[in-house]
């Protein structure tokens, strides 16, 4: 498969790594500045950028009729403008705030927690996620969809940083040295607590992700998501 990188940063270069191994080709390093893009190149893109690049990188492509995946956090309030330039121009598209299969597994687990939980209101429940010093967003994008599977099952209906409220899930965000990703989540009573955890130990699984979503979209025409990549539903 010929791969095009958006974003050559920390994750580009990794999914270079892993991609090589399984025997892909990198046909294009796309970085800040880039001119002169050869699409026909590429069968597929896979875009790790910016939270202000992601957009015009992911739609670029459409509109030339190149495959996306993309794990740019930061930019969601665009997703449906490019769900619909997808669709228009017959591409297609896979969007994860984290392509690691064990995180994919999490956000199974997460839902089918706050489902039991919902139904006990003495717990509360709060989530705290912690990243490198480099990281652009807050909250992460995996926290968002780790709350967002706790508000399709419970009666939350938002989530805040550093909120109180009775229908709010707080996220604290901390940023600390080099960590790749943890995230928790907690559900506290006055008797005890629940907790469950995701550490990353480094960048391979979500690199990893990507390019099992990158071979896996070939041939496709729409918008997917890993739990179609995984079989998970
Ligand atoms: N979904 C996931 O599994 C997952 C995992 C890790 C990181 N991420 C996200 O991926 C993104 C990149 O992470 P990273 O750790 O590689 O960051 P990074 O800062 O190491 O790399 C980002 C790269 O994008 C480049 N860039 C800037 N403007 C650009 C443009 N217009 N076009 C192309 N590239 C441009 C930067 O020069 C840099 O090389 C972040 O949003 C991060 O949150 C997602
Ligand atoms: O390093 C990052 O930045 C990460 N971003 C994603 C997020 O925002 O959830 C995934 C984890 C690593």
């Amino acid at each position: 498969m010929r791969i095009a990188l958006f974003g050559y940063g920390k994750m580009g270069k990794m999914i270079e790594e892993i991609a090589q191994k399984r025997g892909h080709e990198i046909v294009a390093k796309v970085d800040v500045g880039a001119e002169d893009i050869d699409y026909a190149s590429m069968d597929v893109a896979i875009d790790f950028s910016t939270p202000d690049s992601a957009f015009e990188n992911i739609t670029g492509c459409f509109e030339h009729g190149v495959p996306v995946i993309c794990g740019t956090t930061g930019w969601l309030d665009q997703y449906n403008e490019a769900v619909d330039l997808c669709n228009a121009n017959k591409s297609a598209f896979i969007y994860a705030s984290n392509f690691s299969l064990g995180v994919n597994i999490f956000f199974e687990l997460n839902a089918h927690l706050a489902k039991m939980m919902s139904k006990l209101n003495k717990y509360k429940v709060s989530m705290e996620e912690i990243h490198h010093t480099q990281k652009l967003d807050a909250p992460s994008g995996t926290a968002i969809t780790l709350a967002e599977g706790i508000i399709n099952n419970t009666a939350y209906t938002s989530w805040q940083l550093e909120a109180s409220g009775e229908k709010i899930i707080p996220i604290t965000s901390k940023r600390e040295g080099m960590v790749p990703g943890t995230h928790s989540i907690c559900y506290e009573s006055s008797v005890d607590s629940i907790e469950i955890k995701h550490t990353a130990h480094n960048r391979e699984g979500f690199a990893l992700g990507a390019v099992i979503a990158a071979e896996w979209i070939q041939g496709k025409t729409g918008v997917f998501s890993m739990k179609d990549v995984l079989n998970l539903s």
